[in-house]
């Protein structure tokens, strides 16, 4: 291996009491929300097809006009209890803000920019209520914060000149300052969700991100920040130059979920999703496929089975309110947790032979796994193939009227669980009790005495 400086500095997921938690709330919430929801990827009558918070890169778009946008933030609407108390009907854990996205406007009066919240007519901080409200909930807080900032004259995408380095060397301050700024105002938040750390300016600058992580540890010890706020000296980000994990789980999956636990090499991840195929902030004309809760809930439910966290993206409108199908998500999935929360809440991967039915789930460090079905074999029968040395002990349904009759031993360690003939309109769940093999007739010696 190479020696590094500024790679990983850990092998192996945290244990620590924050990542424990981290690692059994499964389902967030995250939350798209500034200047672009007023134009809501539509400017003078025309749509913008990229995603709507990227509206300002829109050769159309007349920059200094998208810079204005501020005077007219004014989300008469916003209620942040409401927004907490529809993400915990939701069955969300924990809940990802953007505080500050590319384009720089802070949804919090930072006292190191004149581009913020202070200077709309809104005048308010936004943050700090919605820290408290969902926090009242009993849902973790993390803040987005956009490493690119394109309302700050220092940024850069690349240092072509020693103006360029300077004018970075300016910037870097100001990304610092603000981070402190933010555990000041709210420290009761459990990580930071960075983004916008792609660019060669950021990427060859790993020593800096290196220290910066590791001072808002010491700032803030047990924040939890993933893999996409660091490079390594080489410039490498997410793995290092000896492939190993920086920070603290993997923060690339964006759009994309991993197929099987190979993909994911036994670490922490995350995977975050659009409704719509790539909308983050609020437009107002979704096109393409939007996902149905159902397939929402197939993939929270493939992300527990793979050891990972699932976060559903949500993009409110300028006036704080949220748009009907995006309520219309929040309120099946939390029908859908309500019964089956139990299979999510603290599940990782149990490690048996993925079948066609859907997925199983491990309650952490027990012996419960959890299957979750989502496509009902015209056979009826659900093949369950049990791992050496391991025996079902019960089966049960967490509804009735799903399993019918006992299930059938078909080979060593091998099963089918019959189903009911009962059309079912969502995933759903049964709880196998295992439990290891009895070891009396086992084949190897007792240790000698
Ligand atoms: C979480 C999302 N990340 C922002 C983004 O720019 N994604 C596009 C992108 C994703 C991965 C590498 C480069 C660029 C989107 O605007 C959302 O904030």
């Amino acid at each position: 291996t190479l020696p590094l400086e500024h790679g990983a500095h850990r092998i192996g997921n945290r244990t620590d009491a924050d990542m424990t938690r981290w690692r059994s709330q499964r389902l967030g919430q995250f939350i798209h929300w500034g200047l672009y929801a007023i134009p809501g990827g539509e400017w003078k009558g025309k749509t913008y097809n990229g995603a709507a918070e990227w509206i300002r890169s829109w050769k159309e778009m007349p920059q200094q006009e998208y810079d204005n946008l501020y005077k007219q933030f004014n989300p008469v609407n916003y209620r942040p209890e409401e927004w907490a108390q529809q993400a915990s009907d939701m069955g969300a854990k924990y809940m990802i803000i953007t505080t500050k996205h590319h384009d720089g406007f802070c949804l919090w009066p930072s006292k190191y920019s004149k581009y913020t919240v202070a200077a709309s007519p809104w005048k308010k901080d936004i943050i700090g209520p919605m820290v408290d409200a969902y926090n009242k909930k009993g849902i973790d807080v993390y803040l987005y914060f956009s490493i690119i900032d394109w309302n700050q004259p220092d940024w850069r995408a690349a240092l072509k000149t020693p103006a360029d380095a300077a004018a970075y060397q300016r910037f870097k301050v100001f990304v610092k300052n603000q981070l402190t700024e933010l555990l000041q105002r709210y420290p009761t938040v459990k990580g930071f969700w960075f983004d916008g750390t792609w660019d060669d300016s950021w990427k060859n600058d790993g020593a800096f991100s290196d220290e910066l992580e590791q001072y808002l540890q010491r700032l803030h010890p047990g924040l939890i920040i993933g893999s996409r706020l660091r490079a390594d000296e080489k410039g490498a980000r997410h793995f290092d130059s000896n492939s190993r994990l920086m920070g603290d789980y993997e923060q690339g999956w964006e759009r994309k979920l991993p197929e099987k636990s190979a993909d994911v090499h036994g670490n922490d991840w995350e995977g975050v999703m659009t409704i719509p195929e790539n909308q983050w902030g609020y437009n107002a004309k979704w096109t393409g496929h939007i996902k149905s809760s159902n397939e929402l809930i197939e993939m929270l439910v493939k992300s527990a089975s793979l050891g990972g966290n699932f976060v559903i993206n949500f993009g409110p409108k300028s006036d704080g309110t949220f748009r009907t199908e995006e309520v219309q998500r929040m309120q099946e999935i939390g029908h859908w947790m309500k019964i089956n929360s139990s299979a999510i809440d603290g599940g990782t991967d149990a490690g048996f032979a993925k079948q066609d039915w859907g997925y199983y789930i491990r309650k952490s460090g027990t012996d419960s796994v959890y299957m979750v079905v989502c496509n009902v074999p015209v056979s009826g029968n659900l093949r369950v193939k049990l791992p050496a040395q391991t025996t079902l002990a019960n089966v049960t349904s967490l509804e009735k009227n799903i399993i019918s009759g006992t299930p059938e031993l078909i080979g060593k360690n091998e099963y089918f669980i019959h189903l009911d003939h009962k059309s079912q309109d969502a995933p759903f769940v049964i709880l196998l009790q295992t439990s290891k093999e009895n070891r009396d007739n086992s084949s190897f010696e007792k240790a000698k005495t």
